[in-house]
């Protein structure tokens, strides 16, 4: 998905509680979708954990990184700090459309660094949330409690947002997440 001409593209913030199904909507589009580029993101978190592909980084090596302005934004959640790396802006500047995993509260940080930023905030009942952290299988018992406490979270105001359940099977999601972008995609 390129934007035609010198238009920059936009990135696609794609916000929600864990477990919702970011990391799936966000893979689902991109198969849909070949020209958007998803984001890859720096984490502190073991390598290799699945739910995504990211650059995993030691608490160190991540404060360097952010000492020397790797990242566009960075943040902490979970325990973990999570960085969206400035190559982001090169993807953007020559007009290709990106999508990355954000966090509700960087989301005024965001739109302050991205122009034209646009929110997708993905959503689900407290018991499919619940479920789906179970299944994944990734955290402990306590993290995932720990997840399910910070479910509900404010978007700030002023945000140019699309919301999408993620209630029912994946495929009907994406076909929906599809149509929403549709103006963006034109
Ligand atoms: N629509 C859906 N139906 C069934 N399972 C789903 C759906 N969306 C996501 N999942 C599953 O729920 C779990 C959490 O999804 P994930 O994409 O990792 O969420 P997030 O990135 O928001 O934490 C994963 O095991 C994923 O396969
Ligand atoms: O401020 P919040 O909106 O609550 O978001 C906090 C963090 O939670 C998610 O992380 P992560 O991908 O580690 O967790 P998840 O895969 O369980 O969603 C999200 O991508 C943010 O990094």
């Amino acid at each position: 998905m390129t934007a035609g001409g010198a238009s920059a593209g936009r990135l696609i913030a794609v916000v929600g509680p864990s477990g919702v199904g970011k990391d799936s909507v966000m893979r689902g589009l991109c198969a849909v979708m070949p020209d958007l580029h998803l984001v890859r993101r720096v984490i502190t978190r073991a390598p290799d954990l699945g739910g995504e592909d990211y650059d995993a980084v030691t608490p160190a090596a991540f404060d360097d990184m952010a000492e020397n302005g790797a990242f566009v934004v960075h943040w902490c959640a979970h325990g973990l700090h999570y960085g969206i790396p400035q190559t982001v802006r090169y993807q953007l500047a020559k007009g290709t459309h990106c999508i990355a995993n954000f966090s509700r509260k960087a989301l005024a940080a965001g739109a302050d660094a991205f122009a034209g930023m646009l929110v997708l905030h993905v959503t689900a009942t407290p018991e499919t949330i619940a479920a789906r952290l179970a299944a994944r299988g990734r955290e402990t018992r306590s993290e995932i409690a720990n997840r399910l406490a910070q479910a509900d979270k404010p978007l700030p105001a002023g945000l140019d947002v699309l919301h999408l359940s993620n209630d029912g099977p994946l495929d009907q999601t994406i076909a929906r997440a599809l149509a929403l972008l549709e103006p963006v995609r034109a």
